[in-house]
């Protein structure tokens, strides 16, 4: 997959690719799915507008004639007052071969007056009528001969999660590759197309007028089980009942899968296996140490990540991807847009928040869908500082299960406090403003299985590579550190702070060390010590407000900038340790 920054120089390198099909249409109509399907590349789908913040590109045959597919950021028109605009209107003046616009066919008339606005490009143009199983559903037809000729283009109805209709969008958009001629344009002097924006507000809505017809069956339940979760004498007793079985379903199924499953295989088959090999080819010293010792690159290489996080990580997206691939995310935006706007938040803003429970790097990519750089930075300083990812979650959960599950209580409510303190403050103090919200309401939807299955095969993937892969690195590093006794000095330097003010024991001088690496890794090395109660907590406390992982750094420097970096690690850090070593000397003094 090759998703990009929206950079100028790396977009320049592929506006000046030849033989682009842009793919194209409002937020949440479908074109990732289709992108996905016709290039067999990765790209998430989600049902919620600005899944997809920057483009995407891949590879496609078209009568054995390679093309690049583009899927740009969905988009409501073009009058570049966004990023997913911007690049929107930079992709259509860099001479494509043809579009790809992908109608809603629930939503037709909001899909025309984007495809309308298209037409005054004069780019050869086919259509995909999509979500015409929804439409179906709720008792809507489309006369789809007639919005072919008032378009004067190709109209294709498709399913896009049962990839049906590809094939005829296919070809259409070779004869229209054939004809290559322009469709309507304005600017080549047919003038048929609608200008500005009430004409093309109009024509949308007489053309839609004049090609749809509904039945009026649209069905009541789902209707009534929507506005449930949005208001909220109904809606917050139903999100307080879905975030309690989700967290159900995490922590008790990922406590059952590693029990059952993960720990028996690591610690009965696979670090056994590697013991016996390196017991037998390599005599005893650091170099066997090095390998399978107490930090052993064949020992916690596989223990942290495969039996101590990935049981968690796995079910948190199963859960979250089932959760935004229904539409619910959206709804509950809408549910909190109130209390969110008061600390400089609109309502959608939730998602990208619910997404850094998962990881900090697609929730802080994710706010590229905010309005105003000012919401981009109060959602990212609230994913950087109090939101733990589900990597760190799953080893606090194993380190809190050790002791009482009763930990969760002071850790949570500590951490409600700040995060509504630090969403105060920045909300407060963060320069600008913040837009109100339009937030598009997507259909609920029963997920599509193969969507939903790649959608999580994707991110298990992502987490293998790129969270695994600088794991593994720090893993490599620690053991090293270990062996060479270079560990124990920063053990001995950092005393003062992590035993004195902390009350930790030395160990966790390592996990601070290694939790700049990755942000599990600061909480790790105490999985498994006897600690006590106070010491969990404060552990748990450090942990959670310690620094964001190193790649994490990497994406605000680049979208934000290396002072803005470098601020929050500042802050971060001494936030941690402030906060952990209070709460030790009172507990200390309390009990
Ligand atoms: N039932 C049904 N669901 C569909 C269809 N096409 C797409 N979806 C679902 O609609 C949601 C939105 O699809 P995406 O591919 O993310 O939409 P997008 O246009 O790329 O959205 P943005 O990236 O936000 O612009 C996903 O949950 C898809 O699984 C369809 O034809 N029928
Ligand atoms: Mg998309």
């Amino acid at each position: 997959m090759s998703c990009h920054d929206i950079n100028e120089k790396e977009i320049k390198k592929h506006l000046s690719q030849k033989n682009k099909i842009l793919l194209m249409g409002n937020p949440n109509v479908g074109k990732s799915v289709f992108f996905s399907r016709m290039t067999g590349m990765d790209a998430i789908s989600s049902n919620y507008s600005g899944t997809t913040v920057s483009y995407t590109q891949g590879d496609m045959k078209l009568s054995d004639k390679g093309y690049t597919l583009i899927d740009v950021p969905g988009v409501f028109s073009l009058k570049s007052t966004s990023e997913a605009e911007d690049v929107a209107e930079k992709f259509l003046s860099s001479e494509p071969e043809a579009i790809i616009c992908v109608l809603d066919a629930t939503n037709l008339q909001r899909s025309l007056e984007l495809a309308l606005e298209l037409k005054s490009y004069g780019i050869p143009t086919a259509y995909a009528l999509n979500f015409l199983d929804v439409a179906k559903r709720e008792g809507i037809e489309i006369n789809v001969g007639m919005l072919s000729k008032l378009l004067d283009s190709p109209v294709v109805e498709t399913i896009a999660v049962k990839s049906s209709g590809f094939e005829e969008l296919k070809e259409a958009v070779v004869e229209l590759l054939k004809k290559a001629e322009c469709r309507g344009c304005e600017k080549s002097g047919c003038g048929s197309c609608p200008k500005g924006r009430e004409e093309i507000y109009d024509t949308a809505r007489e053309i839609t007028k004049k090609v749809r017809k509904t039945n009026a069956k649209a069905d009541r339940n789902k209707t009534r089980i929507s506005d449930w979760m949005i208001r909220p004498s109904t809606g917050v007793p139903i999100a307080v009942l879905i975030m309690a079985l989700s967290l159900g379903m995490i922590v008790g199924g990922g406590k059952a899968l590693r029990a059952v499953f993960f720990l028996p295989l690591v610690n009965g088959i696979i670090v056994p296996f590697f013991k016996n090999i390196f017991t037998s080819i390599i005599p005893e010293g650091i170099i066997q140490n090095v390998l399978i010792g107490e930090y052993g690159i064949f020992v916690i290489g596989f223990e942290w990540p495969i039996a101590l996080i990935f049981p968690y990580v796995f079910l948190f997206y199963v859960v979250f991807s089932f959760l935004e691939d229904m539409g619910y995310l959206p709804r509950l935006g809408i549910l909190f847009d109130n209390l969110m706007s008061r600390f400089g938040m609109q309502g959608g803003s939730i998602i990208n928040i619910m997404m850094g429970y998962g990881c900090a790097i697609p929730a802080i990519i994710g706010t590229r869908a905010c309005t105003t750089k000012k919401e981009r930075l109060v959602v990212t300083t609230l994913v950087c500082v109090t939101i733990p990812c589900i990597s760190q979650t799953g080893a606090l959960i194993e380190l809190i299960s050790s002791k009482s599950y009763l930990i969760f209580l002071p850790l949570a409510l500590i951490s409600l406090i700040v995060f509504i303190s630090v969403a105060s403050l920045a909300g407060r103090f963060i320069n600008g403003k913040v837009d109100p919200m339009i937030i598009q309401i997507p259909n609920l939807l029963i997920p599509d299985k193969k969507t939903y299955g790649k959608k999580l095969m994707i991110r298990m993937k992502h987490f293998l590579i790129e969270a695994e892969g600088p794991m593994f690195f720090a893993i490599v590093i620690a053991a090293l550190f270990k062996e060479t006794g270079f560990l124990d000095v920063i053990a001995a330097a950092s005393s003062p702070l992590v035993q004195g003010w902390l009350g930790l024991p030395q160990q966790a001088a390592d996990g601070l060390l290694l939790g700049i690496v990755r942000r599990e890794m600061s909480i790790a090395p105490l999985v498994g010590l006897n600690l006590t109660s106070l010491q969990v907590l404060v552990a748990g406390l450090v942990s959670l407000f310690y620094l964001p992982c190193l790649s994490v750094f990497g994406i605000i420097a680049s979208e934000f900038n290396a002072k803005t970096a470098a601020g929050i690690a500042v802050a971060t850090t001494c936030f941690a340790f402030l906060i952990g070593g209070l709460v030790n000397q009172i507990g200390l003094r309390l009990f």
